[in-house]
């Protein structure tokens, strides 16, 4: 088994004295390569704090965070920005994506930041866009894509570099039903084709897809769960678990 993604003694508090926020408090961690972990957990409990250190959007106040093989904790600010750009894709629940850009500029931009030709980004963004079903709305902006749409372009984006670990924040947060569906069938095509995944959700149904589900409380892991059984035995197994 290759793990792709680790974390040792992993800390980040915010405050002094009185204020003092333990928002990740000792946490280990292993991914393994195309691994889909879903992490669940009462508002506040440092879910998001632990995807950025994962990320490297953040640092920790102690411990490490290793990604294929490299720690990156103590990388310097342009390496870590480097290591962002290549092997990590990010899909945030509020989609970020830039306003005055068409979907497949907004797909293509990290390609061209991570030197590829504009042809070749522009190829790519296109074969990603196709791959989450929007090959007809390329040239939209994002005012002009529903919800849904807007968070498949973001996936797309988030794949564009063949990141070795995708981070998502909620995807489905800002998302219906009917959104939440396309996206939660994205999800389990990408786990499907192999890529490594973590995905913070409150939703049982994103998290069935998983592999592994853990639970975290106050900035600790409290359980961990293997989920086996295909996502609708999975579903089955985390009713109750929404919180
Ligand atoms: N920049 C910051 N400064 C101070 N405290 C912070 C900061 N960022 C997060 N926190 C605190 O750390 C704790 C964990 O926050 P985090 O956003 O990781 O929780 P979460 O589980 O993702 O919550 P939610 O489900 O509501 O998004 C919270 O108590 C939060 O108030």
């Amino acid at each position: 088994m290759t793990t792709t993604l680790s974390a040792r003694g992993l800390r980040k508090r915010y405050g002094t004295g009185d204020g003092l926020v333990r928002a990740v408090d000792e946490v280990d961690l292993d991914i393994a390569a195309g691994e889909t972990v879903a992490v669940m957990g009462p508002s506040g409990c440092g879910k998001s704090t632990l995807l950025h250190l994962l990320g490297g959007l953040d640092r920790p106040s102690d411990g490490e965070v290793w990604l294929n093989g490299r720690r990156i904790d103590t990388l310097s600010e342009k390496a870590l920005a480097r290591i962002r750009r290549s092997e990590v894709g990010f899909v945030f629940q509020s989609f970020h994506l830039m306003e005055e850009l068409t979907a497949v500029e907004n797909v293509e931009l990290s390609s061209l930041m991570a030197g590829r030709s504009p042809r070749a980004a522009r190829r790519r963004a296109l074969e990603l866009l196709d791959q989450v079903g929007l090959a007809d709305r390329a040239r939209f902006l994002p005012s002009a894509l529903s919800g849904g749409q807007r968070q498949r372009v973001a996936v797309a984006r988030a794949l564009s570099n063949e990141p070795a670990v995708v981070l998502a924040d909620e995807p489905t947060g800002n998302l219906d039903s009917a959104a939440t569906l396309d996206v939660l069938q994205l999800f389990e095509r990408l786990h499907t084709a192999g890529q490594t995944l973590v995905i913070v959700t409150h939703d049982a149904r994103i998290a069935a897809t998983a592999d592994r589900l853990i639970t975290m409380r106050d900035g600790a892991f409290v359980d961990e769960t293997r989920l086996t059984g295909g996502t609708s035995g999975r579903l089955g197994a985390l009713v109750g678990l929404e919180d």
